[in-house]
């Protein structure tokens, strides 16, 4: 039984476990960088699309007035040049940011369709550096920034300030740790701003307002509602206390808020996006139609139109 979101010191932790970069450049080094390279080897300014990072993604979509998708999914899932594939075809499909797991052994904050996606890409020998290489190949193509999800232990395994400088060179623009404590978070924090990742921190409906304050404080890039107690997967219904809980971060920060948890339908983003959040994230219903389709081919293709029902809903 997958254990459910419960709230905590962080924002929320799990019930089984008592504890809750890019090498990117600021615009004016961008252009720096684009023009180095424009005058060296015009084919690689080509494509050398060096995107912006969460926060600068959100002031532009603000300025126009959109409400960013941000899409989920499970990298290495059904394998990982499939997912390279999926991030062009989430980028060209509208996606703003897209977040990106690593799959994970014991992934007890998600529900039925992320945790097969992860057994899946394990499976398939999906590892930390393989990801990597993908993202060093890929990332360069992309328009919107990437945001990297992975549990707290493989990032500990692998060392903080290791992990962080190489997200960071691989072009990786924000990192979530869904399951770390707000006193783990602290030292993520640290190596994360050195290397310019920005680490964002995920507050639910029974946070207290207390510590919700020093989350969404702490936060960097975007807040993360988690719309729903419990753990990710495809809802009926999108929980009607969303906006009260915007409210109550609206009252605490001018950080843009993304929500997450359930929202399945266009018409759940559409509603989100109607009251009032900076962004809306689906997982489990995009990672259920790339994953569990009867052909890697077909799954890219209904992940496109799928894509495009949510950014076009956003659009209307
Ligand atoms: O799958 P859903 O219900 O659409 O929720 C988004 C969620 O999948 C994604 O943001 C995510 C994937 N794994 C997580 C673990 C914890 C919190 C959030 C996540």
């Amino acid at each position: 039984m997958a254990t459910s979101l419960k709230s905590t010191s962080t924002g929320f932790l799990q019930l089984k476990k008592p504890q809750n970069p890019f090498l990117h450049h600021s615009p004016s080094q961008a252009s720096t960088v684009s023009v180095k390279t424009r005058l060296l080897t015009p084919m690689a300014a080509l494509t050398m699309t060096p995107t912006i990072n969460l926060s600068q993604t959100f002031t532009k979509l603000k300025n126009q007035r959109k409400v960013a998708f941000i899409p989920y999914i499970t990298a290495g899932d059904p394998d990982l040049s499939t997912t390279a594939q999926a991030l062009k075809v989430l980028n060209s499909s509208g996606a703003d940011v897209i977040e990106l797991g690593v799959p994970h052994s014991d992934p007890i904050l998600d529900g039925p369709v992320i945790q097969a996606s992860a057994t899946r890409s394990l499976a398939r020998g999906t590892n930390f550096n393989s990801i990597m290489s993908m993202l060093k190949d890929v990332v360069p193509q992309l328009s919107c920034p990437i945001v990297l999800f992975s549990y707290h232990n493989p990032i500990i395994k692998h060392g903080i300030e290791n992990f962080m400088s190489t997200i960071s060179d691989v072009g990786v623009h924000g990192l979530v740790v869904p399951d770390a404590s707000f006193e783990e978070t602290k030292s993520l924090r640290k190596e994360a701003v050195k290397n310019n990742v920005e680490l964002a921190l995920l507050t639910t409906p029974t946070t207290p307002i207390d510590q919700m304050k020093k989350i969404v404080e702490a936060s960097e890039g975007f807040v993360y509602l988690v719309s729903t107690v419990g753990v990710t997967g495809a809802r009926e219904s999108v929980n009607e206390q969303v906006p009260r809980l915007l409210r109550e971060i609206r009252e605490a920060t001018t950080k843009p808020v993304a929500v997450g948890f359930g929202l399945s339908k266009p018409e759940h983003v559409k509603q989100v996006a109607e009251w009032g959040a900076d962004g809306v994230i689906v997982g489990s219903a995009i990672v259920k139609v790339l994953g569990e389709a009867k052909s890697p081919k077909e799954g890219l293709k209904a992940l496109e139109t799928f894509t495009k029902s949510f950014t076009s809903a956003l659009l209307g």
